[in-house]
């Protein structure tokens, strides 16, 4: 009897396609589970490999994101993950799925897009394909390298790890709840910049090479899904647990503004919104304050404590205002999901 994949949901998806697979090749550092895969290509480093798509209606809004800003974001998606891995992106390949009736126009201001984007973190654009499709989606493959030393992982942060992330998590759900229903009484410029988050994510490739300079940091992850989400794979793959502190986290003023005139919950947003592509990550408690300088001198990006790992069996909290310690329940997106915005 056959079932839709609705049914099962992405990741058990993932992971029972990947059961059907054959053992790695021996040149396969990094597989299945991890932002890239790595494979051994030079003594020195290894050759990193990504690929994610922006579908039409899934990723963003037909009509309402210019193409240009659709091609830019298709780019910097991949760009984020290999930022999170600590490499350097090379080369692009652009597979195109079109409806016949796409205007030329608009694929040419989408594929201006993807250039400049590729362009501002030294990429080329390689090759790709071109296929007829129901519905639009721009899916790339990125290559990239990484010093074998500096190569960061999901896998790898211990009990005593500070928690850290760059930016201001939820301001790309802030932006597009702002394309989804009019918000009176808030200043162009901050929608400007809240719109921005959801459409330009600035891949953190610049952030994460300055901290790869000073050194510590354990595991790293971008966050696509939502911070909880995201960190939670980091707890996955490396086999701890979790406290975060809700006071720490660096809400973006604007954006609890909008969150609380729409009756939701600021945190929400931070850690369940998604499309924020900043870097979560966990570093020795020694080496947090000369990562945050670096970044911030590099880059003028804020990389803020959050919260701490502990061990596995200490399970996965949110310290609240008050002291008290909740389970850390809020869900990230999932493509099958019920209850999408
Ligand atoms: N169809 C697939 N076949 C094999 N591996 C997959 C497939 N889809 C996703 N993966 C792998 O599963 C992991 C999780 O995927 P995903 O959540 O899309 O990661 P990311 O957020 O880094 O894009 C990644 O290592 C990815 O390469
Ligand atoms: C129109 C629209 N609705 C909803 C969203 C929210 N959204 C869509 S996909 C996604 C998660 C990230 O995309 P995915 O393809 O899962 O990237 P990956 O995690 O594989 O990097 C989010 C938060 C959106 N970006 N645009
Ligand atoms: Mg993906």
């Amino acid at each position: 009897m056959s079932h839709p994949v609705s049914g099962l949901g992405e990741f058990a998806l993932i992971r029972r396609l990947a059961a059907r697979l054959g053992p790695a090749r021996r040149d396969v550092v990094v597989g299945i589970g991890d932002d890239v895969a790595a494979v051994e290509v030079r003594a020195d480093r290894y050759l990193l490999m990504t690929c994610d798509a922006q579908v039409e209606g899934v990723h963003f809004l037909p009509g309402v994101t210019p193409p240009e800003r659709v091609g830019r974001k298709a780019a910097a998606v991949n760009l984020s993950d290999i930022a999170a891995a600590g490499g350097r992106p090379t080369h692009f390949l652009v597979s195109l799925l079109l409806p016949p009736d796409t205007a030329v126009e608009w694929m040419e201001a989408a594929y201006d897009g993807i250039a400049h984007e590729a362009a501002l973190f030294g990429a080329d654009v390689v090759g790709g394909n071109v296929a007829r499709a129901g519905q639009l989606a721009l899916d790339l493959t990125l290559l990239g390298e990484v010093e074998r030393d500096r190569i960061v992982r999901r896998a790898g942060a211990r009990p005593g790890d500070l928690v850290l992330v760059t930016g201001s998590p939820g301001m790309a759900r802030a932006g597009l709840a702002l394309l989804k229903q009019p918000a009176p009484g808030l200043a162009d410029e901050e929608r400007r910049r809240l719109v921005d988050a959801y459409q330009l994510p600035v891949p953190r490739i610049r952030e994460a090479r300055a901290m790869g300079d000073v050194g510590g940091v354990t595991a790293m992850i971008d966050v696509s899904d939502g911070l909880a989400a995201d960190l939670g794979h980091i707890c996955d793959e490396s086999g701890v647990g979790l406290r975060l502190l809700a006071r720490s986290l660096p809400v973006d003023e604007g954006m609890g503004r909008l969150a609380r005139s729409l009756g939701v919950d600021p945190l929400e947003w931070v850690l369940g919104g998604g499309d924020d592509y900043e870097l979560a990550l966990t570093a020795r408690p020694g080496r947090a304050e000369a990562l945050q300088r670096a970044v911030h001198d590099a880059t003028g990006t804020p990389l803020t404590v959050i919260g701490e790992i502990v061990p596995r069996e200490a399970g996965r909290h949110l310290v609240l205002d008050g002291g008290q310690e909740v389970p850390l329940t809020v869900a990230g997106w999932e493509h099958f999901g019920a209850g999408h915005p």
